[in-house]
Order: structure tokens, then sequence, then C-alpha cells
């Protein structure tokens, strides 16, 4: 196994995993402007919480994956300062509302109803002060981090920093939810009865 001496990852994971509350119901997640932050509220729990190493989705500085769950559209509520919001690319299938500010995303909607994902919102949940939030299961799109510039000779590492946190490394997404988007295509298509 490749050493995993100093492999960073991202804050949250890197000196071990916080268990989730299973009672936990929502919380605040805030920008980071010093100034006027932004401000939504997450009004339920989250799930399929991961960390994730494509180069679209938002990470902390210095970090090489983000970690990002999905939540109810319905559960999300801009409360302070969203004119500062904007899509950081409005043809992605992930509509990114990032602060003009700071350049944090707050969170990601799906506008397509025929996305497998239709309904859920991305969400950081470490921009909150909360705990209990649902804790990270897995890591998607790993080998992705070399898009951003990670060398390639480190991969061996990253994935058993990984394995060792008990986040299983994919390149894609975790196997559940890559069954569950080629269901959702099965029964569009009648290849599955709907
Ligand atoms: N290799 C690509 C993968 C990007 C990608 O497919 N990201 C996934 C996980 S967040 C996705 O669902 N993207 C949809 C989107 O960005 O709207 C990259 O790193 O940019
Ligand atoms: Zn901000
Ligand atoms: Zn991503």
């Amino acid at each position: 196994m490749a050493s995993t001496e100093g492999v960073k990852i991202h804050p949250a994971v890197d000196n071990g995993i916080k268990q989730g509350n299973p009672s936990f119901s929502g919380g605040t997640l805030t920008c980071k402007c010093a100034t006027n932050p932004v401000k939504v509220r997450i009004g339920a729990q989250t799930a399929h919480n991961h960390v994730c190493g494509c180069t679209k989705c938002w990470k902390p500085a210095g970090a090489i994956f983000s970690q990002v769950a999905v939540v109810s559209r319905d559960a999300v509520e801009v409360l302070e300062n969203g004119d500062k919001l904007q899509v950081v690319n409005k043809d992605a299938p992930i509509q990114r509302y990032a602060c003009k500010g700071c350049g944090v995303h707050m969170y990601g909607r799906i506008e397509n109803k025929d996305h497998p994902f239709y309904g859920l919102d991305f969400v950081h949940t470490e921009l909150s002060a909360e705990d209990g939030w649902s804790a990270p299961e897995f890591a998607a799109f790993v080998s992705s981090v070399i898009e951003s510039g990670v060398d390639p000779s480190r991969m061996d590492g990253i994935r058993s920093r990984l394995r060792e946190l008990g986040l299983e490394p994919y390149d894609a997404l975790s196997p559940p939810l890559m069954d569950a988007i080629a269901t959702h295509v099965a029964k569009r298509s009648g290849a599955l009865a709907a």
C-alpha cells in the first residue's frame, strides 16, 4: 500500500470523520465574506455526503477535494445577502450559486426536470457552524483531481488515504448512485418498466 503520510484530502476529513447525528434537522450555511455574508438556511439533514475530486465543485483553499452533500431543494432558503449570488455556469447540469465576494458556492441546483437528481440541491455543510450533518461516505471523481493539477504519481497515496479514512474511492459516483442514474435513464428510454 502506498504511503499515506501527509496526504491531505479536505479539512473536514483529514483528522478523521465526524459521525452525523440522525436526529439533526438542519442549520445555516454562511459564506466567507467578512462583511455582509450570504446566509442560506438548510432546513433538513443532508444525504449522500461525499468528497468530490471534480474541477467544478467548490473546495476550500488548499484542499484537493470538495465535500458535498444533497438535500431537497424545498429545504434550501436564502436568508441574507442573496443579491451577492451568481450562477457559475448556467449551462452546467448543476447550477452552482457562488458568492461574488468570496467565491464560495452556497448551493447547486438542477433545473432540468429530466435529470436523475432533479429535486436535490448540492451543499457544502462545512459552511455551517452546527454539528450533526451527515458524514461523508465515499470519494467521487477521484481521478479528476489530476485535472486540477495533482501529479498522477500521487494517486496511489491519495486512494490509499481515502480508503484509510473509510471513503472508498470511485472515479465517478458510488455504485448505488450510478445504478440510480442508470435506472432513471432506462425507465425514460423504456428499457425498464417505469
Ligand atoms: N472530470 C470532470 C468531471 C466533472 C463532473 O462530471 N462532475 C460531476 C460531479 S460534481 C457532475 O455531476 N457534474 C455536473 C455539473 O458540474 O454540473 C471535471 O473534473 O471537471
Ligand atoms: Zn461571500
Ligand atoms: Zn464535483
